[in-house]
């Protein structure tokens, strides 16, 4: 699949699985805006995925899935800014593998 110039929005993109899709994807040169609850964790993958793959392709936002007007208020700022959304990855939740 083609990803080059397509705007991926990626909720939980600070770390883990989020943050692996965002570098896959702007690897293959789409345009990757994060989402994530952790401001310093995000700030931080932010930094490292500018430097590697430009500041204009990847964006970050701290704010909590679960707060509906943070939510939409930084997917505004990912159309406004990148002018599209293209993909959708609802990637942020709650795994508790220990009380399985
Ligand atoms: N890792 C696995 O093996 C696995 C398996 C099945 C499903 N999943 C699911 O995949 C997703 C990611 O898993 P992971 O292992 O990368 O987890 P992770 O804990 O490594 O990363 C999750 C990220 O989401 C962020 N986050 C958590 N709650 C948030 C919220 N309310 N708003 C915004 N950001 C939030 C965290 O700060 C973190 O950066 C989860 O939904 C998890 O349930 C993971
Ligand atoms: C060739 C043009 C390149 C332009 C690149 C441009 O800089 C890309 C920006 C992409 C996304 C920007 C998103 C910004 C979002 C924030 O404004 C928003 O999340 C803030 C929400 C504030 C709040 O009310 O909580």
């Amino acid at each position: 699949m083609d990803v080059s110039g397509k705007v991926f929005f990626i909720t939980g993109g600070a770390q883990g699985l989020g943050k692996a899709y965002a570098e896959a994807l702007l690897a293959k040169g789409a345009k990757v805006f994060l989402g994530d609850v952790d401001p310093k964790a995000g700030a931080e993958t932010l930094e490292d995925f500018q430097k590697r793959f430009g500041e204009q392709n990847v964006k970050f936002t701290a704010f909590d899935v679960t707060d509906l007007a943070k939510f939409e208020a930084a997917f505004q700022g990912a159309v406004s800014g990148f002018g599209r959304v293209d993909v959708m990855v609802n990637n942020a939740g709650i795994m508790n593998e220990g009380v399985w």
